[in-house]
């Protein structure tokens, strides 16, 4: 006979709302199935994180339940993009996707085309490139002023910021195959989902937009400025320093999965909100590029990743982009029509890019010297 079931819920606090009502309405249930196991239908929004029966002879006595909460980040359904016909699928694909971009900068998607079995590949290929000794991994040493950003960049003496990367550029770019030859064929294939994802995604947020059609996809017609980071996140110390640079990204639209480790939290109204992505699902966020052609409409949105404690951390992000020569700028749609001024001055993409790498390659020695996106707003004063 159970006795007992201790829950203990982390996550942000509507989701630990939402997480121990569920619990709740099926304590009934729990209690009499759980002399044998812990049985909890989940929704996407929660995870176990562990779960710890103490028996004492045949009889359970109590158990112990962790669940990771977090209901607040919506989670878009794309299949209906997939399946031909599904008309209302995307429409509320494109409802939930607007309310995501505006209020969060950020959504995770399911059923995405990105086949799994690729991304746990992925994963696998860079935690090996990332267990090689230094000396391998300099071969293929970042290489300075290349755009886009190319290499391997080892993680700094400091021991406040241990993450190291490595930057890939699209097969179809001419020295593409400056990268570990493990990785080149799951390049091809992950440049390949992830650019058609791009080219979905930026169709949907085309039209939230409200923006003429195919406005995006003839602005956005090159592929080559496009890059892949592997991340390894060193684990943080038991106690003291866990890294946490905040940044938002420079590009147009990003798309992120990891090795199912929790630490990337969203800035929003003043708290940080943990994202605990459904496994296979990706984190897609809007970057600045969006944010300035839509005159702050959609938000790129401050995050960070705080380093796990006890263990690595892998991701792959995907930074869908413009190329160098595009002019980037509030488009006419959000400012002169609608009678509003701009928020930002226009700008060359190549110029931004350039200010980010710097960023990376000759840190500032305090983090508000980061040069972003704000180095082009427009303030009235
Ligand atoms: O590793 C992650 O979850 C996020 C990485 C990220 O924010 C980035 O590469 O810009
Ligand atoms: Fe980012």
């Amino acid at each position: 006979m159970l006795k007992c079931i201790y829950v203990s819920v982390f996550g942000d606090e509507r989701g630990k709302e939402v997480a121990l009502a569920g619990l709740k309405s099926k304590a009934k249930y729990v209690r009499s199935e759980l002399g044998k196991r812990m049985k909890l239908r989940l929704t996407p929004e929660i995870r176990f994180l562990e779960d710890e029966s103490i028996e004492r002879g045949s009889r359970i006595e109590r158990t112990f339940v962790q669940v990771m909460a977090n209901s607040v980040l919506p989670t878009v359904d794309l299949s209906a993009y997939f399946n031909q016909g599904d008309e209302d699928g995307k429409k509320k694909a494109m409802l939930e996707i607007e309310e995501a971009c505006s209020e969060y900068g950020f959504f995770l998607a399911v059923n995405h085309g990105v086949p799994l079995e690729l991304m746990s590949r992925a994963l696998q290929v860079s935690k090996s490139f990332f267990e090689l000794p230094d000396q391998e991994k300099l071969k293929y040493s970042f290489k300075p002023g290349s755009s886009p950003p190319q290499g391997f960049l080892p993680a700094p003496d400091d021991p406040t910021d241990r993450k190291e990367h490595l930057f890939m550029v699209p097969p179809y770019n001419s020295d593409s195959n400056y990268c570990p030859p493990a990785f080149q064929q799951i390049l091809k294939d992950m440049f390949h989902y992830l650019s058609e994802l791009g080219f979905l995604v930026e169709s949907i947020i085309n039209d939230c937009l409200g923006l003429p059609r195919d406005f995006l996809k003839e602005y956005n017609n090159n592929r080559s400025w496009d890059f892949i980071v592997s991340h390894h996140y060193f684990p943080a110390p038991e106690t003291g320093y866990l890294e946490k640079t905040c940044h938002t990204d420079g590009n147009m639209i990003t798309f992120v999965f990891t090795n199912g480790v929790e630490g990337l939290e969203v800035y929003k109204d003043g708290k940080w909100i943990p994202i605990t992505p459904p496994d296979g699902s990706l984190v897609v966020n809007v970057g600045d590029i969006i944010q300035v052609m839509s005159n702050d409409k959609f938000k790129s949105a401050i995050h960070r990743v705080v380093r796990p404690r006890g263990r690595s951390r892998y991701s792959y992000a995907f930074f869908y982009s413009v190329h160098g020569d595009k002019l980037v700028e509030p488009l006419p749609h959000f400012t002169i029509k609608k009678g509003e001024s701009p928020k930002y001055k226009g700008f060359l993409y190549k110029e931004y890019a350039q200010l980010r790498l710097r960023n990376r390659t000759h840190p500032p020695a305090s983090p508000e010297d980061l040069i972003g996106i704000n180095h082009y707003a427009i303030t009235n004063s």
